[in-house]
Formats: C-alpha cells, structure tokens, sequence
C-alpha cells in the first residue's frame, strides 16, 4: 500500500503532506510523513504512545513549527495561516482551558460570535449555537454552568467548541476518551453527519481501534517516525499474513488452522468433506486490533535500536510556538473562568 494515492485535483485535497519531518533537539519524531486528505474524507492517526500523532496535528494546526517538508491545509501553509484560514478549521484538543463559570449557552454563543465576519456565501458562520447545543446531545445542559457537567458532557462542550465555527476541516484530539459507550455513539453519529452533510474533513487520533474502524474512511498508522499503513480497515486487514483463522473439533479435539492467504472457504469444504465428526466450526477474521498489532511489531523489529531512546532533558522543554487561533485567543484573553 502506497503512503500517497497519487495526485489530486487541489480543490478536493483538504489536507497535503509531504515528506513532513519533526525534530525535538537530536529527536527525529517524523521522519518523512506523507499523506493526503480529501474533503469530506474522515482520516483515524493511529499509533503508540509518542509515535508523533499530536506533533503532526499541532503542525498542521499551525500550532507547531515542522523542521522541513510541505504542508498545505486548505491550500494554505499553516506556518503562514492567517485569522480567515484558521476560522475555517475546528480544533478539538485533549484538554481544553476551564470555563468553569460560564454556562454553555453562554460560551458558546460568546465563541460563535467570533465567527461572522468570516462567514462566506458557500459556508454561513457560526453554527446556529441551538442547533449545535442539539447536535452535539447538550440541550438538557443548555443553562448548565460548565463546571458541573460531567466528563462526557464537558467533552461534548470541547468538540461544539471545535465546530461552532463552521469549519471545513476538523481535528480532534483522542476526541472521545472517557466516554461512556451512548455518548460515544452519538459523537460517532456527529462525525458522520459532519462528514456526510456538511463534507467536513475530519482528521482524528484515537487509542481505539474500534472507533477508527467505525468512523474512519481511511486509517493511517504512524510509527516509528515514518506512515506504516495507509488505507481502509479492509485493506490494512489484508496487509496481514495471517487473514483468518479456522477453529474447528474434531473427536474431542480442538484444532485451529491460520490461513495465510486468500479465501479460507477452500479449507472449510476440504474439511467438511473429508471429516464427518467435525463440529463448532468457527473462522475467525483478523480484527483490526490483530492487524494494527502486527504492523507496529512489524515496524518496530525494522527499527534500528538507536531510535527508541527517549530525549534527554535538554529536549525535552522545546515549547510548541503557540500561533493562537481564534478559540485560543479566546481562552487566553476573552474568556474567564
Ligand atoms: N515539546 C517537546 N519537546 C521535546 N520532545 C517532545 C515535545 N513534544 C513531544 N515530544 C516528544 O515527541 C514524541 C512524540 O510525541 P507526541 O505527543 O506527538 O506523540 P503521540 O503519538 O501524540 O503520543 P500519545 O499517543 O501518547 O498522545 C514523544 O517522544 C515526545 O516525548
């Protein structure tokens, strides 16, 4: 599977990245990252702990200077995004500043208001701050003061945070951690209807492979410093060797075969002709969570030993050039808590 799908027409690409390299002192975090994104297209980032899944979205935020390589968001440079581009990005953090005093209705409606000199004929900005409050499951919690809403709730304030601008592309940042298992599903019904009504790019980290499989068009595993996978649940699935695995028993024996390429159809007939005791005959697909496995193992026994070390202390305090965008701005000066 190649890192790029070949060129495409600029005004379906949301998101161009070429060669993108991260250095944190002597530490190469992205080593040569490419990929695209089309409008409308909802990308997962996958990948172990400090793969450089944050340090990715925060350069294309415009929130962290790369070392080299191009990177276009919406035709811009982010290095040179100016107010008008960034009004045309959402931006969902791990952790957003407390408001802990305003109420939601009131928060929202102060960040939307941000927004309207930046409305177009195409997009019309902000989002009707009712109707987000609805779309994102907060209506109930309208008058709610920020600080007394649950975890899951606060992260549903942090995501109509990240849309009320109307945005064309979005990233969020492990976007559902500490979700219960319905407020997840409604956030992955917003991510759809963002995507499909409203053809919002929608870039993603998430820890969970569940998730990516069910939200994501396309699934992009970095590891390493490098993209080791790039395409859809189905094809990462068939990157793997070992496809599917066919358990059967058999005069009170239980066999499991690997079937390492193809279709196991062949051997479950082969089977079923050929042994008349066969019962509890299973096939066992692999799971996106087997293949991801097996790639970041993969990635990681090509690895030369040099490269997993940590940073020292002198790297470790190189401050992210923080080029705020409205919603920080905001939350740095306008608004308090
Ligand atoms: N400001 C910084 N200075 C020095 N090193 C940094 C800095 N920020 C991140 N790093 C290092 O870069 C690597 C990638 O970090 P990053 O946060 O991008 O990874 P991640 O894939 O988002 O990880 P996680 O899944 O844990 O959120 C890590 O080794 C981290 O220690």
């Amino acid at each position: 599977m190649g890192e790029r799908d070949g060129p495409r027409p600029s005004s379906d690409v949301a998101l161009d990245v070429r060669d993108l390299r991260m250095r944190y002192g002597t530490k190469d975090v992205l080593k040569g990252v490419s990929f695209a994104a089309r409008r409308g297209e909802v990308v997962a980032l996958l990948g172990p702990n400090g793969a450089g899944k944050t340090t990715t979205i925060e350069i294309l935020e415009g929130f962290r200077m790369r070392s080299a390589g191009e990177v276009l968001v919406l035709g811009q440079d982010p290095a040179h995004g100016d107010e008008a581009w960034r009004a045309r990005l959402g931006v969902v953090l791990q952790s957003w500043r407390d408001h802990s005093r305003w109420r939601v209705r009131e928060l929202l409606g102060y960040l939307a208001r941000f927004y309207v000199p930046y409305s177009t004929p195409e997009v019309s900005r902000p989002w009707d701050v009712e109707e987000l409050i609805r779309v994102v499951g907060l209506a109930e919690q309208a008058n709610a003061k920020v600080q007394t809403l649950s975890g899951g709730q606060r992260r549903r304030l942090d995501v109509a945070i990240g849309i009320v601008g109307r945005p064309e592309l979005v990233f969020l940042d492990e976007p559902t951690a500490g979700f219960d298992p319905h407020a997840r599903r409604e956030f992955h019904d917003l991510v759809h209807r963002l995507a499909d009504f409203e053809n919002t790019t929608v870039l993603l980290t998430t820890h969970d492979l569940d998730e990516a499989e069910k939200l994501a068009d396309r699934i992009l595993v970095l590891d390493g410093g490098t993209v080791v996978a790039n395409g859809s649940a189905e094809q990462l699935a068939r990157e793997l060797t070992t496809q599917a695995e066919v358990r059967w028993t058999s005069g009170g024996q239980r066999n499991i075969h690997a079937v390492a390429e193809g279709d196991p159809t062949g051997l479950v007939r082969r089977l079923l002709a050929g042994d008349p005791d066969v019962t509890d005959l299973e096939v066992k697909r692999a799971s996106l969570e087997d293949t991801y496995m097996a790639l970041v193992h993969r990635a990681e026994a090509y690895r030369p030993e040099s490269d997993g070390a940590e940073p020292g202390p002198a790297e470790q305090d190189q401050d992210q050039q923080d080029q705020a965008d409205p919603n920080r701005a905001e939350q740095s000066e306008g608004v308090q808590s």
